[in-house]
């Protein structure tokens, strides 16, 4: 019997290969560099792919979903090792009834580790200081009583009251709740779309957590209120650009923007405004519109005040391992079982 055709568009590491080689029946066909597959690559070999591993490096569009079904089986699982699945056409998967699976929650820890570090390397001032440090100049400034100050992030020496911003509330900006009520901050407002009443969990969460409050806000109040203000909705075209011009010139001049969500949600343009400028204190950026393709003049890799690292958000060893492996039990589900363990499906 003929073996399906699988295409792995990134090796995904030694365990989640050897469960994927492990399949008799199947035939992988691997990118084999240690890069993004290339988008021509994709698209020659998608037809004939009964399932497909993918990363955010691969842009899976309707072009690669049409093209898989030009020949021979019909595409049925695409299996991203990611949480977010923008790099997908997710209606032109629907249209074709490919489902996905994904890898939401083993990286929710990491991702809100990873925020937090961004708060602090923004607001304490690690991009301005690094720079000195490398340019030989510590010698000469010796120890400063202000130098290197940033904002206090949470309540500190003066009791302040602090407020944490989410614009989306869901897992990771909730782990990251937690993580910021360790730091003292007394009150969370989010934003997000969702038509469910959460008064009563709000509550439930304050109490826990030793908060004054934790609540839903329109976009305006969260703009206005937030000390810290992480960004973490979901790529695509409803989410592009909510953080503009018009909203970071509401928030506060020492405020703190993190955004490990996705690059286009904050309009770059306006971000390097709003540094320059001072309308805010600083961003720590995990993403950034436009990348991979970063280059070394752009103007935010240039602003002091802007800690930027490479999407790295769930970069642990032991996250990343087990993403690649819910990646490949996810595929073996899917097209073994008809059970794909943790599947996105379209709201
Ligand atoms: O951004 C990271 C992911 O979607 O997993």
């Amino acid at each position: 019997m003929a073996k399906s055709k699988i295409l792995i568009c990134r090796d995904i590491g030694e365990q989640a290969m050897a469960l994927l080689r492990a399949q008799p029946d199947w035939e992988l066909v691997v990118w084999p560099q240690d890069s993004p597959a290339d988008a021509q690559w994709v698209l020659d070999n998608a037809p004939g792919s009964v399932g497909m591993v993918v990363t955010l490096g691969e842009k899976i569009s309707e072009k690669v979903i049409d093209a898989a079904a030009v020949a021979g089986p019909e595409l049925k699982v695409i299996s991203t090792m990611s949480v977010g699945v923008d790099h997908v056409d997710l209606s032109a998967a629907a249209k074709r009834h490919i489902r996905i699976g994904y890898t939401p929650e083993v990286l929710t820890d990491a991702v809100a580790d990873c925020s937090i570090m961004l708060a602090l390397m923004a607001s304490r001032c690690v991009t301005a200081s690094q720079a000195m440090l490398r340019a030989g100049k510590w010698g000469s400034l010796g120890w400063g009583p202000y130098l290197f100050c940033g904002p206090q992030i949470g309540s500190g020496p003066t009791k302040k009251q602090s407020t944490v911003g989410f614009l989306g509330f869901g897992r990771i900006s909730q782990a990251t709740l937690v993580r910021m009520a360790a730091f003292g901050v007394t009150r969370c407002v989010y934003y997000n779309s969702g038509r469910v009443d959460r008064t009563a969990e709000d509550r439930a969460l304050a109490a826990k957590l030793g908060l004054e409050s934790v609540g839903r806000v329109e976009l305006d109040e969260l703009a206005r209120s937030s000390d810290v203000l992480f960004t973490l909705v979901p790529g695509g075209k409803d989410t592009f650009h909510i953080v503009d011009e018009a909203f970071l010139r509401k928030m506060k001049k020492t405020a703190v923007l993190v955004n490990p969500g996705r690059g286009p949600i904050v309009d770059t343009d306006a971000l390097v405004k709003a540094l320059k400028e001072g309308w805010i204190w600083a961003a720590g950026l995990d993403v950034i519109e436009g990348e991979p393709n970063i280059p070394a003049d752009h103007p935010l890799l240039h602003e002091p005040r802007c800690s930027i690292i490479p999407h790295i958000g769930s970069a642990t060893i032991e996250t990343r391992e087990t993403m690649a492996l819910l990646c490949a039990e996810n595929l073996i589900g899917g097209l073994k079982e008809g059970k794909i363990g943790v599947e996105y499906t379209l709201a």
